[in-house]
């Protein structure tokens, strides 16, 4: 069964067609990265995903799901999220422990009691990433990438089947960059571990782990295929409505905006 089925989705707001007519659907352990420019809808299309967003039409089935159908917070709770709008919702002065062992009840606060081999759980699961030295660190206090390693480490809480990542890199400087990958590499290597969504605006984190690669461009879906269908110069340049150039430098896809 398909972890993803979309059908014809619509999703409207404030007037305005976000989502247009979208069909897609994801195999468990298809990894896909989703390209697109500014203002396209990644975000809007991973957030019906994870029922941030309410589909206006057509059908919507996640992890066997049924939108408008079956109960959603059930699934919510199999579902991973790395992004900013994810970050900005944390009080600062939380213990980075603390903010890791949220993830397990899909809170922004721990509401419930905890106790001492809860906190235990998510300290091993920050030295799982690396990032064993923000432990007892206040969230306030760290750098965009120290917030990112953290923010995977609460995702990985709750042992999720779609992992959702939403620009994870951004703010990363080169070397966390190549270290988020790898533990997102190490993570497609875990038996049972989550089928990855993974949004970006650089091509170049387009490792061999992502199979598939969907371009979304004013909220329709563009063009879908493996890496090496899709990042072709032909293709992108129609995609992007601009002259590209796609570079492979050890296996990794540069695209550039061809100078005139
Ligand atoms: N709740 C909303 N109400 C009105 N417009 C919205 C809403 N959410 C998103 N939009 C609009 O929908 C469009 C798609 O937004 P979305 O955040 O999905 O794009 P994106 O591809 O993720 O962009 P970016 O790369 O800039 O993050 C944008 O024009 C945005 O302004």
């Amino acid at each position: 069964m398909s972890i993803i089925e979309m059908t014809n989705v619509h999703f409207v707001r404030n007037q305005q067609v976000i989502l247009k007519n979208i069909n897609w659907t994801v195999e468990k352990n298809e990894h896909w990265v989703i390209l697109g420019l500014n203002g396209s809808g990644k975000s809007s299309l991973l957030k019906l995903i994870m029922a941030e967003n309410w589909k206006t039409n057509g059908e919507l089935t996640v992890l066997g799901t049924r939108f408008g159908v079956d109960r959603i917070p059930e699934l919510r709770a199999k579902i991973g999220i790395v992004g900013s709008f994810i970050a900005e919702r944390f009080r600062p002065d939380i213990v980075a422990e603390n903010l890791v062992l949220t993830g397990r009840y899909n809170a922004s606060m721990l509401y419930r009691a905890f106790s001492d081999t809860d906190l235990d759980e998510a300290r091993g699961l920050m030295r799982q990433i690396g990032a064993d030295q923000l432990i007892g660190r206040i969230y306030g206090t760290l750098s965009q990438g120290e917030k990112q390693l953290l923010l995977i480490a609460r995702s990985l809480m709750i042992n999720p089947e779609i992992l959702i990542l939403d620009e994870a890199t951004s703010g990363l400087d080169l070397f966390a960059k190549e270290r988020l990958l790898e533990k997102l590499h190490n993570i497609t290597q875990l038996e049972n571990g989550p089928t990855l969504l993974y949004i970006t605006h650089h091509p170049d984190e387009i490792t061999s782990d992502f199979k598939k690669v969907l371009l979304l461009r004013d909220g329709q879906v563009f063009n879908h295929g493996t890496p090496p269908e899709i990042l072709t110069e032909e293709i992108l340049s129609d995609f992007y409505q601009m002259p590209v150039s796609v570079n492979i430098i050890n296996d990794a896809y540069f695209v550039l905006p061809k100078k005139s």
